[in-house]
């Protein structure tokens, strides 16, 4: 008998969930761990590929159906970089999230573990065509880059290639590299290091300086050379002597890029807990050591993040560690340094402001165990813990939570298997909980924690309604009425500030031909094109297609063209010229695309260094500033009007949100919502703060549309180059489905989606309304192992579980 691994391995062509085996060469015997990265050969002409080892067996080499076994050709790590715990999750959310293990694998490492692929040429015959014996120029094998060649030496190579003259040869590249310094070590015990001193005349201080701190370091410890040069009056030249002397070696030394470096973060204590907060954190740690999930319901400023806080420091204290998901980057730096100023340098973050070796470092200090306390976003909930003792996600509803593209997964699904592996609390934090959390909560499968009023008998803010529709009677069109311009005047008097959120949801800004109608559309989607004022240009936010802004109509050659839409600058152009002396902060996509340059706005506004921040829903959540008492809603129903169940769940969030950055310290908040939807439920309920009038009432809709929570959903989108197709694959696919579906299943479609083209493929939908848990898992993943089919041009399946979007 015989050990094989077995692999995982990463061909996207034929994707499969059934791992592969391979032999183990002698040398790599005791190598070879279980979840280490492995280049093997794969298929006919055995090309180097990347896997992953999943687990090991016994087989018998001799037996027919195993001498055709591959033998590993090469390990790419020098430890494992997934365990068991991270290599079963990977199976379970592969079936889960109607994936490939594979996909799921790549989803759990930080980019740079992701192998680069290197494909060669090497001749194996004699090569007659004078064309290409010169491509070679005498190499033995040239780098194959069907981008460099004609196309008549592409050709010309296949055919090599097909009479057995040339052949491929690949080579796996690791991307991951650790980052190093000089760093110094003694080598010298404590005889030779008195002997060495009693060696040096009198004049020799600067060496015997040296001497005195080699004498201080332990055996084996190193010392960065740069900080040897900073702290003490030891130049390179004395170092240098040293080392000739054979007193010290100099060693690369690994260092950690700190993502955090240039924050300046005080330590902070653990605050005295009010009544509410206390009551949660004792049922919080008094579940220490068991799956409990718990719904911390707390209106904002009602300090649910002190809660979290205390509830990591008790798992500390056990010897446990804690994990914490926030929803994206914008919330992120406030959070981050909250979480570090209390815990220190057991913190690490993980987001994808992040670089690429900051990530890479982060997620080995985790995996080291010298990070015991994650802060990070959705892919954050991956990271490499071990002994997890507190899982918490804040800001529970967030759809960024939810991963779009495949694995389709939700981070709230994969937080539960952890806390269930770990036997772990999990604490689902929100002002405004999901439906879903919420109904859960409600029938007891969840332990509901009420946190119903703010800090310091602060009230919550007043909340005006303005009537946009009365407000275009008044006058010539503006973005701001006239109540929240007076109320904005007010704040500048007051030296107080102001947050101003444009909702850019549903919504973007376009070019409409004034004379013919024509809107400049997409040739590659169903979809207009987006004007981007930095850029000066016009995008598709689709497929990255941009083309300059045209001066005259495609369509009939007008000049009168005219720009639609209220975009991020215009408002701040407006504001502008209303308020001179205001200085605006402008926080959009297109503000914060470089490195720090939201973390920088966002310490830049709490110094108080400018009185207005005007941005999109990213300035919606999180942000505790105590001189923010006015908070103004440009437009707050864009929402409202998209062909969403959703709408109004995600319009009564975001302003409860947004209003919540206003009045949280001493100063009374005022928050302005422009609209024209007065008397929408989702407005005026957000108005109230009455999120449990909105639930009882959003309840009773879904029940009555068979929405969910009452019904679970799925979404499959088939997509073809061409539309025919598409559609013919779609129809076959539901009428196999419906053979096998249960009876009260909720079947709609197919039909074309409501964008039917992007990037030239056609999209068709089906959306499926079913009633019990996972009880379509089987047959949808038997679906998805049967629609298989490879490469670009071939239709394309994906399946889409509680998908955040049905359009
Ligand atoms: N027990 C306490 N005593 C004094 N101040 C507190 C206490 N708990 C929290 N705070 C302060 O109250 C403010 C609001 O708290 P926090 O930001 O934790 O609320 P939150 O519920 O997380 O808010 P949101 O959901 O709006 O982000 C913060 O400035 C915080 O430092
Ligand atoms: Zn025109
Ligand atoms: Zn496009």
């Amino acid at each position: 008998m015989e050990q094989v691994a077995n692999v995982i391995v990463d061909v996207p062509a034929m994707q499969t969930n059934q791992p592969y085996s391979y032999l183990i060469p002698a040398p790599l015997k005791h190598t070879v761990e279980l979840g280490m990265r492995v280049a093997v050969p794969f298929g006919r002409g055995n090309r180097m590929i990347q896997g992953f080892v999943v687990g090991f067996s016994e087989v018998d080499p001799t037996a027919q159906e195993n001498v055709q076994l591959k033998m590993i050709k090469a390990v790419l790590d020098l430890k494992p970089v997934l365990n068991q715990e991270l290599i079963s999750l990977s199976a379970w959310l592969a079936h889960q999230a109607y994936a490939f293990q594979i996909t799921v694998l790549q989803a759990m490492l930080p980019s740079m573990f992701r192998a680069k692929y290197k494909k060669y040429l090497r001749p194996i015959d004699e090569i007659n065509d004078p064309e290409i014996q010169q491509l070679f120029a005498g190499r033995e094998l040239i780098e194959y880059d069907e981008t460099q060649f004609t196309p008549e030496q592409v050709s010309k190579l296949t055919k090599l290639q097909r009479e057995g003259c040339l052949e491929f040869y690949y080579e796996v590249n690791n991307q991951a590299k650790a980052k190093t310094r000089l760093g110094i070590k003694s080598l010298l015990d404590f005889e030779q290091l008195e002997e060495a001193r009693s060696g040096l005349t009198k004049a020799a201080h600067k060496q015997s300086g040296l001497l005195s701190l080699l004498q201080t370091l332990a055996p084996e410890q190193v010392v960065a050379k740069e900080q040897i040069l900073a702290t003490y009056d030891i130049s390179e030249a004395v170092i240098t002597t040293g080392a000739k002397k054979g007193w010290l070696a100099k060693v690369p030394m690994e260092i950690y890029r700190d993502p955090m470096a240039n924050y300046d973060i005080k330590p902070s204590q653990a605050l005295t807990l009010q009544p509410d907060q206390q009551a949660a954190l004792t049922a919080i740690n008094d579940a220490a050591g068991q799956a409990e999930t718990f719904l911390l319901e707390g209106v904002t400023g009602s300090g649910k993040t002190e809660v979290y806080l205390q509830a990591m420091q008790h798992t500390l204290a056990q010897g446990r560690t804690a994990l914490m998901l926030v929803p994206e980057i914008a919330l992120t730096p406030q959070m981050m340094v909250r979480v570090r100023s209390r815990f220190g340098q057991q913190v690490a973050v993980l987001h994808s402001g992040l670089s690429v070796g900051e990530r890479y470092d982060e997620w080995r200090r985790i995996e080291r165990g010298e990070a015991k306390v994650v802060v990070g976003a959705r892919s954050a909930v991956f990271a490499p813990l071990d002994n997890i003792g507190l899982i918490i996600m804040d800001e529970e509803h967030e759809t960024t939570y939810k991963q779009e593209e495949n694995p389709r997964y939700h981070a709230r699904d994969v937080a539960m298997w952890r806390s269930q592996y770990y036997q772990a609390p999990i604490v689902l934090g929100s002002a405004t909980p999901s439906l879903e959390s919420r109904a859960r909560a409600q029938k007891g499968v969840y332990q509901l924690l009420r946190m119903p009023k703010r800090i310091n008998q602060q009230v919550m803010p007043a909340v005006e309604i303005v009537d946009m529709r009365e407000e275009i009677k008044k006058g010539p069109e503006s973005t701001f009425s006239e109540a929240l311009l007076t109320a904005l005047k007010a704040r500048l008097a007051r030296g107080e500030q102001s947050v101003l959120m444009l909702n850019r949801r549903g919504f973007s800004s376009f070019m409409m031909c004034r004379d013919c109608g024509y809107v400049l559309q997409c040739p590659n989607c169903d979809i207009g094109l987006t004007l981007h004022m930095d850029t000066h240009s016009m995008k598709c936010h689709y497929c990255g297609h941009e083309e300059g802004i045209p001066k005259m109509c495609p369509n009939c050659q007008s000049t009168a063209i005219r720009y639609y839409g209220t975009g991020t600058q215009k408002v701040e152009q407006e504001l502008h010229e209303l308020l001179p002396e205001a200085r605006i902060l402008r926080m959009d996509l297109d503000t914060t695309r470089k490195k720090g340059a939201h973390e920088n706005m966002l310490t830049a506004f709490g110094a108080h260094e400018a009185d207005i921040l005007l941005g999109t829903q990213m300035i919606a959540k999180g942000l505790d500033f105590p001189l923010v008492t006015l908070v103004g809603v440009l437009n707050a129903d864009t929402a409202l009007g998209l062909p969403d169940f959703h709408a109004a769940e995600r319009t009564f969030q975001l302003l409860t949100q947004v209003a919540g950055r206003a009045g949280r310290a001493e100063l009374p908040g005022e928050v302005y919502v422009q609209t024209y939807n007065p008397d929408h439920y989702a407005i005026q309920l957000a108005k109230a703060h009455d999120y449990e009038q909105f639930y009882q009432q959003e309840m009773q809709l879904r029940h009555l549309a068979k929405y969910p929570p009452y019904f679970f959903t799925i979404k499959l989108q088939g997509s073809d180059l061409d539309e025919r197709t598409a559609a013919q694959n779609m129809s076959q696919i539901g009428r196999w489905l419906k053979k096998r579906l249960p009876a009260d299943t909720i079947f709609l479609g197919p039909t074309p989606r409501s964008i039917a083209r992007i990037n030239q493929r056609y999209y068709y939908q089906i959306v499926i309304k079913y009633r019990h848990q996972n009880e379509l898992d089987q047959v949808l993943n038997e679906l998805l192992e049967r629609a298989q089919s490879v490469g670009r041009n071939a239709f394309q399946l994906s399946i889409d579980r509680e998908p955040v979007s049905f359009m």
